[in-house]
């Protein structure tokens, strides 16, 4: 089953238009959507968990209407949202026994066998009875993890999760994600490139509202093939070469400047040639479209 968004717009009473004209398919897995402060991604999000309204469009899963049936998509959606708030006195087994109550797990048993799955799955099961407002950040999203899984859910979505985790514990939610994907569609929004090569077989590059690239990650790379080229320079010279040449993105690397330029050949003999990655594919699509803005 697919998820299809269809040309999905959305502009806020300040006149900020957040989503123009948004068309996208996704199918089940691990989906990244990706893009830069302020793109889009969480009124996407918000849209599709029936938070908030959009001004025209379509989105369908299977038979239902995402964005008219909304006691029907609140029955198969898992949801992690940017600020995920807990109650921090109650323990996350409490605090997951009460959700499921409030799904309508009703049998005490179906909620004992299902709480406990769901504390060991996300690797909580020795943290059960601490209060939540003792946990870790990773600790933390897992239990945002557990409760989203909470029904069942065949989308599941989720904001930004690994912001703020350590790199042991971006991993171990990484797995877990991943573990969830393989019979759910998970949207993941993020924006950290990395996150979105290391998980996602499909993805979508926003920026300013719009879908500016999609596809499988290893496809969109591939289109850049052979096109980046990287050199060291001065600080003080970027403006030069970035007036000069399609500058897409500037790394600091031991104390030097390095540019990665976008380009059919070779700018000039001082350039090498780069291998190809997403974050490239990333840059290419919207450092010049920033640009435009802030100009
Ligand atoms: N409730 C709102 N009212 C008015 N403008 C809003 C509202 N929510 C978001 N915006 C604006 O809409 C645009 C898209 O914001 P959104 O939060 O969807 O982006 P984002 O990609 O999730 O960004 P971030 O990564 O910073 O969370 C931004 O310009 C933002 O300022």
């Amino acid at each position: 089953m697919e998820l299809e968004i269809k040309n999905l717009s959305k502009t806020y009473s300040n006149g900020v238009q957040a989503l123009k004209d948004v068309t996208l398919t996704i199918p089940q897995g691990m989906f990244g959507l990706l893009g830069p402060n302020g793109a889009g991604k969480s009124s996407l999000m918000r849209t599709l968990a029936t938070l908030q309204q959009a001004d025209s469009g379509s989105v369908t899963l299977g038979e239902i209407d995402i964005l008219n049936d909304k006691s029907e998509v609140r029955k198969i959606l898992g949801y992690l949202p940017q600020e995920f708030g807990v109650y921090p006195k109650v323990s996350s087994y409490n605090m997951l026994n009460h959700i499921a109550s409030l799904k309508g797990v009703s049998s005490k048993g179906e909620r004992k066998d299902l709480v406990e799955s769901l504390l060991t799955k996300t690797n909580l099961w020795h943290v059960r009875n601490k209060s939540l407002g003792t946990y870790s950040g990773g600790m933390k999203q897992r239990f945002g993890i557990a409760q989203a899984l909470i029904g069942d859910p065949r989308l599941i979505i989720v904001d930004e999760p690994t912001a703020g985790l350590d790199p042991a514990e971006r991993v171990r939610f990484h797995n877990l994600l991943s573990e969830i994907g393989e019979n759910t569609i998970v949207i993941l929004s993020t924006h950290i490139v990395e996150d979105i090569s290391n998980l996602c077989n499909n993805m979508a590059i926003i920026c300013l509202g719009e879908v500016v690239a999609k596809g499988n990650p290893a496809v969109l790379t591939e289109a850049v093939k052979g096109r980046v080229w990287k050199k060291a320079i001065e600080k003080v010279e970027l403006e030069s070469y970035q007036s000069g040449m399609q500058v897409i993105s500037t790394h600091l690397k031991a104390g030097q400047t390095i540019i990665h330029v976008l380009s059919d050949d070779k700018p000039d003999a001082s350039f090498e040639a780069s291998p190809a990655n997403l974050e490239d594919v990333y840059f290419a699509e919207i450092t010049s479209r920033m640009e435009t803005v802030s100009a």
